[in-house]
């Protein structure tokens, strides 16, 4: 298995697109726009070039990771072995790109989803190719997780496959039944809504959650830095993927985390969120 074709040249499309070429894949970036996925791969030359400045990578492997890459559109992914969507988390948007690609991609091409909070199951309703979650981490050209998601159609063979390929790019796969937030997501963003919780009820301030958690926990971030890091609309997406699915009370949003939100204080996307990032 050596062709693969990345659909979105975003943040998460990038970091999968590298992951794949600076392992001797052959890969293929797509985005709406040729232009768009051009614009990807330039991304990632140059974060490349920057490395080989700082010789942290040798000119060498830059250009044999870069030989790697090329832009195209749908109809290039015919032979493609495995196509990984990182396109917007919408199930119409996911739904309608491996309609099409059902259409174009061989029979053996496994469909690969980077969705974080979407049923693999449901994303694979009407589609003839085989379909798994493969969840990378951000940035995905350096975390060493990827969560290995089976849908209920999802067959033995599909996983092993996609177990194999992780571990090919020098990622530590775990295996996930379908579950809403899959694992990571799962147990850490009730843990940053839980944070908000108490921050809203006055318990302790935003840097004193940070530093018990930090301190009393060993975690390399405080949950409130690190939903800020995240982007808190993406926190109360996920929360309300976790609770619409379970319909269980202990998953319901924080309403600091909405007004936060309504207010577009994101975290360091939008400048301010728990903390200022303005200055
Ligand atoms: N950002 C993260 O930390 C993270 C982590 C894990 C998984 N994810 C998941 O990865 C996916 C992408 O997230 P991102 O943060 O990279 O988003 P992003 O907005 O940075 O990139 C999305 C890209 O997809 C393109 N796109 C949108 N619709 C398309 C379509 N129909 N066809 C082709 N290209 C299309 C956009 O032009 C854009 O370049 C989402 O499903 C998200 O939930 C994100």
């Amino acid at each position: 298995m050596k062709k693969v074709g990345v659909i979105g040249a975003g943040t998460m499309g990038q970091g999968i697109a590298n992951a794949f070429a600076s392992n001797g894949y052959d890969v293929t970036v797509c985005d709406i726009k040729i232009e768009w996925a051009q614009g990807g791969i330039d991304k990632i030359a140059g974060k490349m070039d920057k490395l080989v400045a700082r010789e942290k990578m040798t000119a060498e492997k830059a250009a044999e990771v870069k030989a790697n890459l090329k832009a195209g559109v749908y109809e290039d992914l015919a032979d493609c072995d495995l196509i990984v969507e990182a396109v917007l988390e919408k199930m119409e948007v996911k739904k309608d790109l491996f309609t099409k690609l059902d259409e174009i991609c061989k029979d053996s091409c496994i469909f690969g989803t980077n969705t974080s909070s979407l049923s693999i199951t449901e994303i694979a309703t009407g589609i003839k190719h085989n379909v798994i979650g493969m969840h990378f981490f951000n940035p995905a050209d350096r975390m060493k997780l990827v969560e290995v998601i089976s849908g209920i159609n999802t067959p033995v063979e599909t996983k092993e496959a996609i177990l194999e390929i992780s571990k090919s790019l020098g990622k530590t796969p775990v295996e996930v039944a379908e579950g809403p937030g899959f694992v990571v997501n799962r147990i850490l963003i009730p843990m940053i809504n839980e944070a908000a919780f108490i921050l809203q009820e006055g318990i302790a301030s935003v840097e004193d959650i940070d530093t018990a958690m930090k301190l009393g926990a060993n975690h390399p971030m405080g949950p409130l830095a690190l939903g800020d890091l995240i982007g808190l609309d993406i926190v109360e997406a996920i929360m309300d993927v976790l609770y619409n699915e379970t319909k269980d009370s202990k998953y319901r949003c924080c309403t600091l985390i909405r007004k936060m939100v309504r207010g577009k204080k994101l975290g360091q996307k939008t400048g301010v969120g728990f903390y200022d990032y303005s200055k």
